[in-house]
């Protein structure tokens, strides 16, 4: 059997720099990975199935197919397999909620599966692929700190980033990507990427203070209980910075040390028990 852990994906920054003929608005963002997600278990099979268990589970839609059939089905095709395989997602990640949990599902199962069906496709070809699924699964497939930019197809490797940890924040209510681009406004802004690694957590935080996540004044005037998580989070003793994660709803406070974040987490989930608290290390 392969497992596959599909991290979340955290958006650090989130500059929108222009828009693109067909309307969809181009990015620049740092993107990095947290260490809670979802788990892929995948093991030989005549057919293709997907089992879906974990906390989140019951929030995936059931209309639609499941990304993860979505990536197997492509993959399949694309490499000519013939076989197929019996897939296990446990879903801890809360669903469209700026963390993508679909993405990061997406490019775990084409890890494992390119491992447990003997795939070798060029870098290249893979990453069309990813694309093909949807705008984050390649930045998922890379896993790694990531300049983002386009919608998701242009990718350079981020400086390291230090040991910190994050506490991630969900309101458990939906905020949908479509909504929040239109109703951002503004002129389109710049990004200057990071060129150096950051010596250690606070110096994270004053580089990405001096950024932004473009997308929050419109996902607060859609969601006001986001600019509520915002000042929540930044409350918390030891919190370096909080800010919205893509099109949102997840917020995340950066935190220097483990016991803080932890601390942060608790307190915030007796304050919010109806709020998603997840504190999870930073992957640098
Ligand atoms: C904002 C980001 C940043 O990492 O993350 P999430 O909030 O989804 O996690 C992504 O770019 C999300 O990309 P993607 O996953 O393609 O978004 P979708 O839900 O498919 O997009 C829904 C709609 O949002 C608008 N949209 C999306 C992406 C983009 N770069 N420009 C847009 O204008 C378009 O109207 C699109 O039809
Ligand atoms: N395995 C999956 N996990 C989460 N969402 C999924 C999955 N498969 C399909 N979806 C669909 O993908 C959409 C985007 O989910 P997700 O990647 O979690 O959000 P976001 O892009 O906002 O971070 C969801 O609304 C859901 O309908």
């Amino acid at each position: 059997m392969i497992t596959i852990f599909a991290p979340a994906k955290v958006n650090l920054t989130l500059h929108v720099v222009g828009k693109r003929d067909d309307g969809y608005h181009l990015l620049d963002s740092l993107v990095a990975f947290a260490g809670i997600g979802d788990t892929l278990d995948m093991e030989p099979a005549a057919e293709l199935s997907l089992d879906v268990t974990g906390p989140t589970a019951s929030l995936i839609p059931t209309e639609g197919e499941n990304i993860v059939l979505k990536a197997a089905r492509l993959l399949a095709a694309i490499a000519g397999v013939k076989t197929g395989a019996s897939i296990l997602l446990t879903k801890r990640l809360p669903v469209a909620a700026g963390i993508g949990g679909g993405s990061a599902d997406a490019a775990a199962a084409l890890k494992g599966l390119s491992q447990l069906w003997n795939v070798a496709l060029s870098e290249e070809r893979m990453r069309a692929l990813a694309l093909s699924i949807g705008a984050d699964v390649p930045v998922c497939l890379a896993g790694k700190p990531t300049r983002m930019q386009g919608v998701g197809e242009v990718l350079s490797d981020a400086p390291a980033l230090p040991p910190a940890w994050l506490v991630l924040v969900n309101p458990m209510v939906p905020l949908h990507t479509p909504a929040v681009f239109k109703a951002r406004t503004g002129p389109f802004s710049a990004f200057d990427p990071l060129t150096e690694s950051p010596a250690d957590a606070k110096a994270l935080a004053d580089a990405l203070g001096a950024r932004r996540n473009d997308l929050t004044p419109a996902a607060v005037s859609i969601e006001p209980v986001v600019g509520e998580m915002l000042a929540a989070i930044s409350a918390a003793d030891g919190c370096l910075l909080a800010r919205m994660s893509g099109s949102g709803a997840t917020c995340f406070g950066l935190f220097a040390t483990e016991d803080a974040a932890r601390a942060a987490a608790t307190n915030l989930h007796a304050a919010r028990p109806n709020w998603w608290v997840a504190p999870a290390p930073l992957l640098g």
